[in-house]
């Protein structure tokens, strides 16, 4: 589990560790690991440290001493370092360091720092790190929208400076960088978007930290995590003890969410998928998934409206339901059942105009989208999407359910539990029906018996990764780059989750 804090909790480990050890030794960690980073990515570009090119941009805090630090240890090996001193103050020590190690520093001027950035092989962002608050001042804020411009690679020093260390907020300018090197633990708005979309990959120096961590506020698993909570079938195993999975979703108006839901939960691995829906949606998942066995409902009759379905462990509730009276009744009737739900797409609407639905003692898993959690919360969307860490908190602790926020980093939080987040999948995601498929692979796993929680970090992970090995025509490629994937289609999603379990 790759686990991430707060500034605030990453400041109470520094102080419980710096308490045993001298002044200075945490930043000379940080310089120490950050230079070599840094040399190491020199070698790379120009084949060797001496005679390269580096500019820094450095704030008036810690950050910037971190970085001046840095520049000094490479300019004593031959570099050719320049400072941008974007502060009314400097660190003392490390501009001291600095100059003494044959390197140069000069307050900021717009025109001189474009042409520095411009000429240099590096550029290290020392602007502002977890003492960071709020929107970039000037001239801070130049100086970060400067750095789109830079001629060679741009390394943000422990977060790239404007995105809001603990949540990943973006409140105005801020660096893109090529890589974020960062110190002594995740932070979390390195792993959320928008800010993690702004950090390129992401090195983590130890400086010792370690012992003094508390619980992490998000955590993002890996794939041995993911393997390790997956059920695998063994000698005693059979259709109902590896969980069945009821499916109520589709309408005779929309009919391709039912076949797609039911698709992830085959795919992924169900025992049994139950289908119940109205005559059109149940004969299309018939015809695409022989295996399902269906049930045509009658909604305008309520009463006992899932008796023939038979027993289910968990019921997927939603994807392409209607939102109108008969709709509300097989909401009603799926809520009121005593096994875990997942409620997706027109479920949300439905539970956002009555939030009484939610009422159940069983887990209940919702998994909306920024727009869908704006109706369910009341909060405009673009709130939503600026600070998604806070609302998916919010919204787990409001409606009493595991909550799983889709978008470019999809996060699962619920009470008292860290916020999960994703670090699979692709833009190429961002297509219709693919959020269908999703709600299938989370129905099937919440069956076989996982928790809520559990469910939907296993579930986007694998989605994930599916989406990845469809983008690329086959096994997914190691690295972030997107090169070599092509768009793809909801059901491709679905086709590859069983290539994507293969590989856990
Ligand atoms: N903790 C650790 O374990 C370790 C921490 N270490 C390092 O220390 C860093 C934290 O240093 P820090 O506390 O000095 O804060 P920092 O990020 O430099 O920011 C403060 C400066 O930014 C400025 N500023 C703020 N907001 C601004 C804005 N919106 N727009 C413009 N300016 C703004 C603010 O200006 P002021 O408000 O004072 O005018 C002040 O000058 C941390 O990220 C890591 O790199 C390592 O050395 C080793 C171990
Ligand atoms: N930019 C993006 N990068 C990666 N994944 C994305 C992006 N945009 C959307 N997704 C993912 O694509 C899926 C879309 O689901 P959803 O919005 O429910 O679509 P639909 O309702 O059409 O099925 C979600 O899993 C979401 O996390
Ligand atoms: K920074």
């Amino acid at each position: 589990m790759r686990t991430a804090y707060t500034s605030d909790q990453i400041r109470t480990a520094e102080t419980a560790l710096m308490a045993g050890l001298p002044e200075g030794t945490l930043m000379s960690r940080a310089a120490a690991g950050l230079a070599m980073v840094c040399a190491n990515l020199l070698q790379g570009v120009r084949g060797r440290v001496y005679g390269s090119h580096v500019a820094l941009l450095a704030g008036g805090g810690d950050n910037g001493g971190d970085t001046l630090y840095a520049g000094a240890r490479l300019a004593s090996r031959g570099a050719r370092v320049e400072a941008v001193l974007a502060g009314s103050r400097a660190h003392e020590g490390g501009l001291a360091a600095l100059l003494a190690a044959g390197g140069r520093a000069r307050p900021f001027d717009a025109a001189r720092a474009g042409d520095l950035l411009a000429r240099a092989d590096i550029v290290l962002d020392g602007l502002v790190g977890i003492g960071g608050g709020g929107a970039l001042r000037e001239p801070y804020g130049t100086l970060a929208e400067l750095t789109a411009g830079a001629a060679g690679l741009v390394v943000a020093v422990d977060v790239p400076s404007g995105v809001d260390a603990s949540s990943g907020r973006v409140e105005g300018p801020a660096v893109r960088a090529h890589l974020t090197v960062t110190f002594g633990a995740y932070k979390a708005g390195l792993l959320v978007d928008p800010g993690a979309s702004h950090t390129g990959s992401v090195e983590l120096v130890d400086i010792g930290l370690g012992p003094h961590l508390p619980d992490p506020e998000v955590a993002a698993p890996t794939g041995d995590d993911v393997a390790g909570l997956l059920p695998r079938p063994g000698a005693e195993s059979d259709k109902y003890r590896r969980g069945v999975v009821g499916i109520a979703a589709g309408s005779d108006t929309y009919t391709g969410a039912a076949v797609l839901s039911a698709g992830g939960a085959v795919r992924a691995g169900a025992g049994m998928v139950r289908f119940a829906s109205t005559a059109e949606p149940v004969r299309l998942v018939r015809a695409r998934w022989p295996e399902a066995v269906t049930t045509v409902l009658d909604p305008s009759a309520p009463e006992g409206l899932l008796d023939e379905v038979g027993r289910v462990q968990a019921w997927v509730l939603g994807p392409g339901l209607g939102t109108g009276p008969e709709a509300h009744a097989v909401a009603r009737a799926v809520l009121a059942a005593d096994v875990p739900v997942l409620v997706d797409a027109d479920g949300l609407t439905l539970v956002a105009k009555d939030r009484t639905l939610l009422r159940r003692a069983a887990p209940t898993v919702l998994t909306p989208h920024a727009g869908e959690l704006s109706r369910l919360l009341g909060v405009p969307r673009e709130r939503i999407e600026a600070a998604r860490l806070d609302h998916v908190r919010r919204a787990a602790a409001e409606l009493g359910a595991t909550v799983l926020l889709k978008g470019s980093t999809t996060l699962v939080a619920e009470e008292h539990r860290p916020v999960r987040v994703n670090t699979t999948g692709t833009p190429w995601l961002a297509t219709g029906g693919t959020g269908d498929v999703l709600s299938g692979i989370t129905g099937a796993l919440l069956a076989a018996g996982l928790s809520g929680y559990d469910a939907a970090s296993c579930a986007a992970y694998i989605h994930g990764l599916a989406a990845r090995i469809a983008a690329r025509g086959g096994a997914a490629g190691g690295g972030d780059g997107r090169r070599g994937e092509a768009p793809i289609a909801a059901l491709d999603v679905a086709e590859a989750v069983p290539e994507a379990l293969r590989m856990l």
